[in-house]
């Protein structure tokens, strides 16, 4: 199910501007990924481009090579809806759709590929993806009340179980702790622990203890100077990056000298 990433010469612009420039690297299946840098190095925009969600923005566009396994996710003939529901997104903030029970909240995306879905092939999806995003225990019985009432970590869930039910190989997360308590952090992060059997999860972070806690790989971001493209300037296993890192920039960051 997981598939590997392979991005090369990847430039991200919005407009004229040139956010991201020439990124180039592997994101490993069955593993967690963490993008870490200084605010502003095009972490969200890299990530965006992933799965093509920046075409969603007017004016962005991306050059450059993304291959899902084999697949060229920029090439001529591909649909972008395609590639999302590959490569799936959790946001920083949680958005389940307000007014839809959590029921239909999981099954949304899910139906739009397969309207013949039958009742019972949607219960069983809707248990399995709720049961994988750790949160069926706490919504069983209330199945059919609105997502918007649950907590903010729930809600977060509920944008995982959605995010599933679709059978992506790739969960991107743009920083998908950062509205959460400590307490629904953990349970994030242990679920993005779990997933990683079954996904190959990117995460991006602005905490450096969460990038080493649940991360494999990390790559760091930079900016040469304010104004300019970001670009990645180091990518290993977490520990050695965290431990051992090659490039001073890296230090001076993960230190706190920096950014
Ligand atoms: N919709 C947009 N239109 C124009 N410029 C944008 C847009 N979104 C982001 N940018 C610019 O692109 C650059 C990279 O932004 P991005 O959000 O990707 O950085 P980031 O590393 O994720 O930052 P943060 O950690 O603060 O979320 C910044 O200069 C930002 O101002």
């Amino acid at each position: 199910m997981a598939k590997r990433i392979d991005v090369s010469g990847l430039n991200v612009f919005y407009g004229d501007f040139k956010a991201v420039e020439d990124v180039s690297m592997t994101i490993e299946p069955r593993s967690v990924t963490a993008f870490i840098g200084s605010s502003g190095c095009g972490k969200s925009t890299f990530l965006r481009a992933l799965n093509r969600m920046h075409e969603v923005t007017p004016g962005a566009s991306a050059q450059g090579k993304v291959l899902l396994d084999d697949l060229d996710i920029y090439g001529p003939d591909v649909d972008p809806v395609m590639v999302r529901s590959e490569i799936g997104m959790v946001f920083q903030k949680a958005n389940p759709f307000p007014t839809m029970s959590i029921y239909d909240n999981v099954i949304a995306g899910a139906r739009l590929n397969n309207s013949r879905m039958s009742k019972s092939q949607a219960d069983d999806l809707v248990e399995e993806s709720l049961r994988g995003a750790n949160l069926w225990e706490e919504v069983k019985e209330r199945l059919n009340k609105p997502g918007a009432g649950l907590s903010g970590g729930q809600q977060q869930r509920l944008c995982i179980a959605r995010a599933t039910a679709v059978k992506p190989s790739v969960l991107l997360m743009d920083e998908p702790c950062s509205a959460l308590d400590p307490i629904s952090t953990l349970a994030i992060e242990d679920l993005i622990h779990n997933m990683k059997e079954d996904y190959t999860i990117v995460i991006v972070t602005h905490n450096m203890q969460q990038a080493a806690r649940v991360s494999d790989r990390t790559a760091f971001f930079n900016l040469s100077a304010p104004g300019k493209p970001g670009k990645l300037i180091e990518m290993g296993e977490t520990n050695q990056m965290f431990t051992r890192p090659e490039q001073k920039e890296t230090e001076n960051y993960i230190t706190g000298r920096f950014g």
